[in-house]
């Protein structure tokens, strides 16, 4: 199978301050990895990285084209790279209002990617819209409010809907649970794990939390001061992990 993502060394500094340092992984097709530190360990940092939104120091981020195989991202003109995120690429924001277009309704979110994709008439927007609505779990009844009118559970799940409709291959995902409450949280964790599942999209899922990467990652990343300490399968680095600031990560959080 060919690499979808080949991350090469990769380093991110603001001015003297490390954001990340050194990073280096493949991801394949459907491959869920996902990253854990404590609060300023690089994550974030390594993440808007990896998503283009942020242009690294040193290093090299090369992803599989549908007609060119492995690219470097950087040396894509600008509107390829925003292309490339708009269709290819799916990126749901810890705040769901960074991730949406509040003045438009709901509708007209999901709807709005599918049309950076080519799709044109209304009749068929608007299906495949209540669609994905209707698979995130919001009644097709509400297409037509505006998101500032969801709970925040529901514009999360809209703006999962509004990343997912293009059929991306690669989606990042910053802390997509936070902020929710428990039981909010856990049904969202299910949907995301059924959709990505079920569509076979590649994740990249920053969070601090060890119960989200459990549930839905299958390799694990831990960094700590903007360096990777422990990369391995899930299961394998929670359940015995090698490195001591690992092993402290899981024994302060897991319940042993
Ligand atoms: N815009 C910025 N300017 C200067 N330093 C920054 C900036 N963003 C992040 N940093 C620094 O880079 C390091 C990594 O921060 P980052 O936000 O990536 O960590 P994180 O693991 O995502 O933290 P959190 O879990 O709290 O979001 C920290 O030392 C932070 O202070």
């Amino acid at each position: 199978m060919n690499k979808l993502l080949q991350v090469t060394d990769l380093s991110k500094n603001y001015g003297s301050r490390i954001g990340c340092e050194g990073v280096a992984f493949d991801l394949y097709p459907g491959e869920v990895l996902g990253i854990v530190g404590e609060s300023g360990s690089g994550k974030t940092t390594l993440l808007r990285c990896l998503s283009a939104q942020l242009e690294p120091s040193a290093g090299r981020i090369a992803y599989d084209m549908r007609t060119q195989g492995l690219t470097d991202i950087w040396s894509l003109s600008e509107p390829e790279r925003r292309m490339l995120m708009r269709t290819d690429w799916g990126i749901v924001h810890q705040n769901a209002r960074d991730g949406l277009r509040m003045e438009v309704s709901a509708g007209a979110n999901v709807g709005e990617r599918l049309m950076a994709v080519g799709a044109r008439h209304y009749g068929n927007i608007r299906t495949e819209a209540e669609d994905w609505l209707t698979k995130v779990e919001i009644d097709t009844g509400r297409i037509d409010d505006l998101p500032a009118t969801f709970s925040g559970g529901m514009q999360q799940r809209l703006q999962i809907a509004r990343n997912l409709v293009t059929q991306p291959r690669l989606v990042f995902m910053d802390e997509p649970t936070s902020g929710l409450d428990v039981s909010v949280q856990a049904r969202l964790l299910d949907l995301i794990r059924t959709l990505v599942n079920r569509l076979g999209i590649a994740c990249v899922i920053v969070t601090h939390d060890l119960g989200v990467v459990r549930l839905l990652a299958h390799r694990l990343m831990v960094m700590r001061r903007g360096r990777v300490v422990e990369h391995g399968l899930t299961d394998q680095v929670l359940d015995d992990p090698q490195h001591p600031y690992t092993q402290l990560l899981v024994s302060s959080i897991l319940p042993v």
